[in-house]
């Protein structure tokens, strides 16, 4: 069965490791106690921290409580949710200001046209919240890739190392499982990915030893989308 659709994660996989934890999630750091201070009372917001504070099971616990949790999840990469959608709405104000764009490899950005031309349907899967993952393929170095892509799922599909995340989301793109080619730097979300029946590549842009598990790419141009 050939490949009809590619599934991709971003951090490491189109784009680089670095450009999350240097531009990004610094950028997310400085402006999150003002913005959370700030928007506290917006039901968007509220609901989040209200999030943050089932997650670490304090109901009770007051704002600045809470940017102190965030900002130590931030320190820590830790990829929970309410976490992911407050950096979304934080990197919004600075990608429309033009403090950054979003970095794209050259391979990534040529290979993503390349197969969008040759008919395959694009989707993305990262931890970064969907409207995040907008905004980076929006606000691109290369301009606005967003027309390229055919959908979008974070993490409020499942976990990325969870199969039942890539079954959720072959449900949704509606292809044979074998039929799509899921794209990433960690071993354990292509564990899950094959679990649930989807081909596989590992991107190894790192240098670091591959798996062994998975086919291997240290680029798009070596990646077997046929
Ligand atoms: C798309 S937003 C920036 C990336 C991010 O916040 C993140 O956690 C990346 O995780 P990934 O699943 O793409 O490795
Ligand atoms: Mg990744």
């Amino acid at each position: 069965m050939g490949i009809a659709a590619v599934l991709t994660d971003i951090e490491g996989t189109t784009s680089d490791i670095s450009f999350v934890k240097n531009v990004l999630f610094p950028y997310a750091a400085e402006h999150l106690p003002a913005f959370v201070r700030e928007h506290a009372d917006d039901p968007q917001v509220k609901h989040q921290l209200m999030l943050v504070a089932g997650e670490i099971g304090w109901v009770e616990a007051d704002t600045e409580t809470l940017i102190g949790v965030l900002l130590r999840w931030i320190e820590d990469d830790r990829k929970v949710t309410p976490l992911k959608t407050l950096q979304g709405m934080i990197w919004d104000v600075g990608y429309r200001q033009g403090d950054f764009t979003g970095h794209l490899y050259t391979d990534a950005h040529d290979y993503l046209q390349r197969w969008h031309q040759a008919g395959i349907e694009l989707y993305v899967f990262s931890s970064g919240s969907v409207p995040a993952q907008k905004l980076l393929f929006g606000f691109s170095d290369f301009g606005d890739l967003t027309p390229l892509f055919s959908g979008y799922f974070d993490t409020t599909t499942g976990a990325k190392r969870e199969r039942v995340a890539y079954q959720r989301i072959q449900a949704e793109i509606d292809l044979p499982a074998p039929c799509i080619l899921f794209l990433s730097d960690i071993a354990e979300e292509l564990d899950a990915a094959r679990a649930a029946g989807m081909k596989t590549c590992e991107l190894r842009r790192d240098g670091q030893p591959a798996s062994g598990r998975h086919p291997v790419a240290t680029d798009f141009t070596e990646v077997p989308c046929k």
